[in-house]
């Protein structure tokens, strides 16, 4: 385990350079999840530094790793929602900012907004998901079942405690007026990764496509920011079929090991979280046809050179239907025949 010690006597300014990690780091078919675990904090503040970011809004550099160190402390280690995942969603986030030259588009605030958010989205994350939380009574059900929303909430307290903390606020030398918009950004993008805001979106999200974007208008700049933030979240999904096979992985062993809470908790699981009713390439083909694609869809509709990105998209689905048609032929019943994936 990398220590404060280490991570801070191994970042002068001198050695933030992207050679440490890779040459296709900056690249939409680069794989976040292959950079080795010691290099992820130095990576999220080398892409802080290559936005410009740090100079722009004076972020000393200690308070920077302290506030990634925080952060990563606030992952806990289900197979899924982990600090992996949180520093793949910022990979992504980092290349739709560079990539797409999104400083000409949005604001500075708008892109340190979406990195940080990126970073913290999933905070404190249990490996269950909000309609757990309120059939278990959970304490953050308790407290956020009233707004829905519940563990987004709370993922967006998580990281206002990150930078309450003495030496972890990043944004401290920012206006009073920056501050308060710049928390207010990332409480918005945070709160659009539940997947019920996304699927309302959605239909606002295809109309902008019909009638152009029009970022004078505040409202379609949040919408795009949403937008990006859902690319983010699914990410793995845009990469080589080793990534999204992988990732699949432990997406179903998160939820069927909730399914298995419910059914000792005597509740009935949702399909996809039962591992004895669940067929993953069958689930997996219907989340990337009305969940996923859409997403890369809209956002190659809106920037051409992110049709890359949604080319990939489509291949991964291709290979789900070539693996459900495999899966059907040898009559594979449920998951754990997984690691037959080709
Ligand atoms: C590979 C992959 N398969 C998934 C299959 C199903 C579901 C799911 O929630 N189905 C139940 C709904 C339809 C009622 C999510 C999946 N998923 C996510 C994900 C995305 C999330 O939020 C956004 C980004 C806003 C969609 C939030 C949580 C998660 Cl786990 N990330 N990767 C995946
Ligand atoms: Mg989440
Ligand atoms: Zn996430």
């Amino acid at each position: 385990k990398v220590d404060k010690e280490d991570v801070k006597k191994s970042i002068p300014r001198s050695s933030l350079t992207m050679a440490n990690f890779h040459p296709d780091f900056d690249k939409f078919v680069y794989p976040p999840r292959l950079l080795e675990n010691n290099l992820k904090i130095k990576a999220c503040i080398w892409m802080y530094e290559d936005l410009g970011l740090i100079s722009k809004f004076h972020i000393p550099m200690r308070t920077l790793v302290h506030f990634m160190l925080m952060v990563r402390k606030g992952y806990r280690d289900p197979p899924y929602h982990n600090f992996d995942h949180a520093f793949s969603v910022m990979h992504h986030a980092y290349l739709i900012a560079k990539n797409l030259q999104l400083n000409s588009k949005l604001s500075d605030l708008e892109v340190i907004a979406l990195l940080t958010a990126s970073i913290c989205h999933d905070l404190d994350h249990r490996g269950t998901n909000n309609a757990f939380q309120v059939n278990s009574h959970s304490v953050l059900a308790s407290l956020y079942s009233s707004e829905g929303s519940v563990l987004e909430r709370h993922h967006f307290a998580q990281a206002m405690c990150i930078l309450n903390t003495s030496g972890c606020n990043i944004f401290e030398n920012m206006s009073r007026k920056e501050y308060v918009r710049t928390l207010d950004l990332v409480k918005h993008i945070i709160l659009a990764t539940d997947v019920a805001s996304h699927l309302q979106i959605l239909p606002q999200l295809e109309k902008i496509v019909e009638e152009g974007m029009d970022l004078t208008n505040t409202c379609q700049r949040e919408l795009l920011l949403a937008l990006c933030m859902t690319a983010c979240d699914l990410s793995d999904q845009t990469k080589q079929w080793e990534t999204t096979k992988n990732t699949a992985k432990l997406i179903y062993k998160e939820f069927f090991s909730q399914g298995d809470m419910e059914k000792r908790m005597g509740n009935n699981p949702e399909i996809i979280h039962d591992r004895e009713r669940a067929c993953v390439p069958q689930l997996q083909i219907n989340f990337m046809l009305h969940i996923a694609q859409p997403v890369y869809r809209i956002l190659a509709a809106l920037f051409p050179v992110y049709g890359e990105v949604y080319q990939r998209v489509q291949l991964n689905i291709g290979r789900w239907r070539r693996v459900e048609k495999e899966f059907k032929s040898r009559g594979l019943p449920n998951t754990d025949s997984l690691d037959f994936l080709t």
